[in-house]
């Protein structure tokens, strides 16, 4: 076994309360590749190597540099897929492009057939750079500008979803200069407040997205979009929150929209229908970070969102409207890793004889800022060989190399005692919103993306270098 540098100078790590789980007992649990967390076509060979879609994990950290987004292509086209027979019409499923997004992985949601939702000029623009048909589009947002509503507008976007009383006047003018009608829908504030594994209902909606239902303000603001002559009514929209692996809040909230599809029904007219013919249940299914993890499959939740809206339909007299969805993570997360090479390994005293493992990479909080937002937890595993065979597990906690004590990638992980600088390890699920929510704290570079399939890598999103850091200095 090869000797640790660093240590490890006392017998025990900190294990109580860890995040991490039950010490592995053997080499081959370190190793393992929870195939729930990791990509589709992550496999170790038995040469101990990780190969990601058959690309060797040593040859990507050597072709593109570390710390690198390594995409599962396959993976993702896969999720685009399940959910598109899940919900039974490609279109109904709106890949929510902020939890990743680049030109290259708009054409695979186009190719796939699903629809694609925006949040901004920024997204609307990578879309319509990768060609994406624009009536697949959805525009979101709670504070759009006028340059980014005439955009959509132009562009000829399948939707804007409206978020303010402002928004409506200001889309309704922007349309009907340009002598067109905007398909609208009305972002409803249902009450329901998910959290990652409960929800809580909220006899306020104490948040800026949306009209609140229990007000009367999402009544109103449909009132004002039928009045609109330069906007038409599609749709009701409510998004409910993130990583939920629960239904019920999705339930609650289908059955409060439908009930006011119904009153609204009732106060305009039967004809209303015609045009407004979809409930849009927004994203939030959840994915497994760790093996403890276990996320409804989306046929689950599908088939649950059909009942209950059957159900409601039926009893306020309305025809079955189309259910669309909008997933970001569920389709984007579990198919990436963050590669990092590891750099510099500590042992710190704590109390009681007790010590902590510090394992410091080539990125951090800059290219994976959850950990340190929402306390998110991640599954870590040393990927450029196998442990030694009889290398114990050391609880061990992986940071960045910001000048920021809280720069913390994944809080608590189980390493092979026998890691050491040089050796690459991966951090799985970061295929949503890590990139996206990159920095460019303390001037590091964000990283590139890469995509493996059958055997081959290609760049989606190149390393930005040194000049990149500084092209914005105007002196
Ligand atoms: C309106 C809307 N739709 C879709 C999503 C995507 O959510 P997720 O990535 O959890 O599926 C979000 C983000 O929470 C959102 O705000
Ligand atoms: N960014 C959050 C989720 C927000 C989703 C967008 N409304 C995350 O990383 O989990």
């Amino acid at each position: 076994m090869r000797a640790h540098p660093a240590g490890p100078r006392h017998a025990d790590v900190i294990v109580a309360g860890n995040t991490a789980g039950s010490r592995p007992s053997t080499t081959d649990q370190l190793d393992a590749l929870h195939p729930d967390v990791w990509p589709r076509n992550a496999s170790r060979g038995d040469d101990g190597v990780v190969r990601l879609a058959g690309v060797d994990v040593r040859e990507l950290a050597e072709r593109y540099g570390t710390p690198l987004f390594v995409m599962d292509e396959a993976d993702f086209r896969a999720r685009c897929a399940e959910h598109a027979r899940a919900f039974g019409d490609p279109t109904l499923v709106h890949y929510a492009s902020k939890a990743f997004l680049s030109v290259e992985v708009a054409r695979w949601v186009a190719q796939e057939g699903l629809s694609l939702d925006v949040c901004s000029g920024g997204e609307l623009a990578v879309a319509l750079r990768a060609d994406f048909p624009p009536e697949r589009i959805a525009l979101h947002g709670n504070n759009k500008s006028v340059a980014e509503l005439a955009a959509a507008v132009e562009a000829g976007v399948g939707a804007v979803v409206v978020d303010s009383y402002f928004e409506i006047a200001r889309l309704d003018q922007i349309a009907r200069d340009r002598g067109v009608v905007q398909p609208v829908m009305i972002r409803v504030t249902v009450g329901v407040e998910a959290h990652t594994h409960e929800f809580i209902a909220t006899a306020h909606e104490d948040q800026k997205f949306g009209f609140s239902l229990s007000s009367g303000d999402a009544a109103e603001a449909a009132g004002r979009v039928i009045k609109a002559e330069g906007l038409s009514l599609v749709g009701l929209h409510s998004h409910i929150g993130s990583q939920i692996f629960d239904a019920n809040g999705f339930e609650v909230a289908a059955r409060r929209v439908i009930e006011l599809v119904a009153q609204l029904r009732d106060k305009h007219g039967p004809e209303l229908l015609d045009t407004l013919s979809t409930v849009d249940l927004g994203g939030g299914l959840g994915i497994a970070y760790t093996p403890d993890d276990d996320p409804p499959p989306p046929a689950f939740l599908a088939e649950q969102l059909r009942t209950i809206v059957s159900k409601e339909c039926e009893h306020n007299d309305l025809p079955m409207p189309k259910i669309a969805v909008e997933p970001g993570r569920a389709i984007v997360g579990p198919g990436t890793v963050t590669l990092y090479e590891v750099g510099t390994i500590k042992d710190v005293e704590l109390d009681a004889g007790l010590s902590r493992r510090y394992v410091s990479v080539d990125g951090g909080m800059s290219d994976n800022i959850r950990t340190a937002l929402y306390d998110a937890v991640y599954d870590c595993r040393l990927v450029s060989r196998a442990a030694e065979h009889d290398s114990a597990a050391v609880l061990c906690r992986v940071v960045g190399k910001h000048c920021e004590a809280g720069d913390v990638v994944v809080r608590d992980c189980w390493l092979p005692a026998d890691l050491a600088p040089g050796d690459l390890i991966a951090v799985a699920a970061t295929g949503a919103y890590c990139y996206v929510m990159a920095s460019g704290y303390n001037r590091l570079p964000r990283p590139a993306v890469v995509a493996v399939t059958d055997g081959t890598s290609r760049p989606l999103l190149r390393r930005e270098t040194e000049d990149d850091l500084l092209r914005l200095e105007v002196s």
